[in-house]
């Protein structure tokens, strides 16, 4: 396997006033070329952190990583993130907002018409060719988070990170939504990295479910690989009996597992529809 993006014995402590606080301990994990690798756990446990420190928003206490054979030392463009809340600035339009950060990375080698050009062509990815003129209050909830992926897309990021990009949008647009996503990165081999706390949206999306144990001091409790074929289809996908047994071993470890594996017996633990899938369980 490809190790494109290597975390290797990461450690992350916050110091407070009141002491210091260990939320990750002992993050081994390798992400392959194209791959899309999901974090889940349950709320608080460091998947936001954990996203953080790929993107060089934050360092880590110990371990270090990589990303395509460089050590990540703060944020850059080979690594662009969306977040749940789109933060577009409201005062430019659609364009505008994606314009200023493609200006900011390809200034320098890009003409003008260049720059609009890359632009126009994030916003077409995401089906906003028509709305690229306005502002974002004059647009709705679903099509700022398209923006806020045009915005991520249109830099040519090796690794796309995504937190919760979904998490405030109605079901209806979060399918949607989904399905974009899921033909845009087929079609561009990008690298992702997302997390969610949606398990149905996981095994959609992912190539591998990365699942946290609990905080303190959370750590990678188990990994399950997704063998779908892609492209995949979210309605054929109900009738698939290896989904339903994904879905299930991901529910199992957040209702059973998601103690730290010290504290478990984690194999005599397993229910049945894990068991069906030891196979699939796979090592960072
Ligand atoms: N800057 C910080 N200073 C101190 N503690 C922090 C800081 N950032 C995060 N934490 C703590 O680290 C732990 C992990 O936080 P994080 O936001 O990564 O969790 P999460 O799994 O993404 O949560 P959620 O699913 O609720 O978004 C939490 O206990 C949080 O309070």
């Amino acid at each position: 396997m490809e190790k494109f993006v290597r975390i290797e014995y990461v450690g992350q402590t916050f110091s407070s006033k009141k002491g210091d606080f260990v939320a990750l301990r002992d993050i081994n994990l390798n992400i392959r070329k194209g791959e899309f690798v999901s974090l889940i756990g349950h709320s608080g446990c460091g998947k936001s952190t954990l996203l953080n420190l790929i993107a060089g928003i934050a360092t880590p206490t110990t371990g270090v990583l990589l990303c395509g054979e460089k050590e990540i030392k703060g944020p850059g463009p080979d690594r662009a993130v969306v977040f749940q809340n789109h933060s577009l600035l409201p005062w430019l339009t659609c364009f505008q907002n994606v314009y200023l950060a493609v200006e900011r990375v390809f200034s320098r080698t890009d003409t003008v018409g260049q720059l609009k050009a890359r632009t126009a062509s994030a916003l077409n990815l995401v089906g906003l060719r028509h709305a690229q003129h306005k502002l974002p209050k004059e647009i709705s909830g679903g099509m700022k988070q398209r923006v806020g992926i045009a915005r991520a897309l249109a830099l040519e990021p090796k690794v796309l990170l995504l937190d919760e990009p979904f998490g405030a949008l109605d079901s209806l647009t979060r399918a949607h939504l989904q399905d974009e996503l899921l033909r845009i990165v087929a079609s561009t081999s990008t690298t992702a990295v997302m997390v969610t706390h949606d398990v149905d949206e996981a095994v959609l999306l992912s190539d591998r479910i990365v699942m946290l144990t609990n905080g303190p001091a959370a750590t990678i409790g188990d990994i399950v690989q997704v063998d779908l074929d892609r492209p995949r289809n979210r309605l054929a996908l109900l009738d698939d009996a290896r989904y339903a047994a994904y879905r299930a071993a991901v529910l199992s470890f957040l209702h059973q597992r998601h103690r730290h594996p010290d504290q478990n017996t984690v194999r005599n633990a397993l229910p049945d529809p894990q068991e069906a899938l030891s196979s699939s369980v796979a090592q960072p």
